[in-house]
């Protein structure tokens, strides 16, 4: 029985991917499972806004977006980006296409207008992703939203997750620059729901891991049965798994000791 993936690639570790991930999916793929990547490429992107003396703004790890930065949002990201993952994959013997929301009017947004061009995923329709899987690509999905004035920029994290509980994923990947979540200086292998809130308020877990971690939740909600974040330097890394439930002991040992 073939199993799906939805893999979500975070930018920060883009540059220094370990390689054993390109060999870990190609055989994934070869042993009929099907494998969907999500990317974004947020410190590309705040390159270019920096280049063109833009200071980049985040609230709660998401980027506050004018239309100057919408227009390198499509650059770096449904461009530069994009052409660099799937040539990447096309080395590795996997045929990949790159899309963004946009295409086919994948994934729509509804606009969160305090943050400006800034859409948060309203629908998605499979069926593009699902014709392309069939025929044994591999999809490429940037976070790039259709919305009803233009495109709308999205978190990666954010979208990744829609994607994935669309897809009903067996397993969520978010690869990242970390090993995975660390409370007071330790990686957690599991953390439960209220731990992992818990730890957004405390302020251990903030920037960029607070859409992640809460990606991880959404797909849990989903109804994804594997959510995990992994280490982009090392594919043997355990990474951090989110768990449902209550767990006393560990929410009560993070609480106090993270104050
Ligand atoms: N508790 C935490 N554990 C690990 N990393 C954390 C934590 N809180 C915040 N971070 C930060 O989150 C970053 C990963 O998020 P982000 O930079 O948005 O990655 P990506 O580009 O892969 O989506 C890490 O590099 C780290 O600086
Ligand atoms: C609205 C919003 O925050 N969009 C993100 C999209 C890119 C992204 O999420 O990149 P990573 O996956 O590398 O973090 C941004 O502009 O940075």
């Amino acid at each position: 029985m073939s199993e799906r993936k939805v893999v979500k690639l975070g930018g920060s570790v883009w540059d220094t991917l370990h390689h054993d991930y390109f060999t870990e999916w190609k055989e994934w793929v070869e042993a009929g499972n099907e494998l969907i990547l999500l990317h974004g490429g947020g410190p590309r992107l705040s390159a270019y806004c920096e280049s063109q003396q833009i200071k980049p703004v985040f609230q709660n790890g998401r980027r506050v977006t004018t239309e100057d930065v919408l227009t390198g949002a499509t650059r770096v990201l449904a461009g530069e980006m994009q052409t660099e993952i799937v040539t990447a994959l096309g080395r590795s013997d996997m045929n990949a296409v790159g899309l963004s929301g946009v295409d086919g009017r994948m994934l729509t947004g509804r606009q969160i207008k305090e943050l400006g061009a800034v859409g948060e995923v309203e629908t998605v329709d499979v069926s593009l992703i699902e014709l392309l899987v069939q025929n044994h690509y591999v999809p490429v999905v940037t976070s790039i939203l259709f919305g009803t004035n233009g495109a709308l920029n999205c978190n990666g994290d954010d979208c990744a997750v829609a994607v994935a509980c669309a897809l009903k994923a067996d397993h969520f990947e978010m690869i990242t620059d970390v090993p995975g979540i660390r409370i007071n200086g330790t990686v957690q292998q599991t953390l439960t729901v209220d731990a992992m809130q818990q730890a957004i308020e405390s302020g251990a877990i903030y920037g960029g891991m607070i859409p992640k971690t809460e990606a991880l939740r959404s797909a849990l909600d989903g109804g994804v049965a594997l959510a995990i974040i992994r280490d982009g330097n090392d594919p043997t890394a355990t990474g951090t798994q989110l768990k449902e439930g209550h767990d006393e002991r560990t929410t009560s040992h993070i609480w106090a000791t993270s104050h």
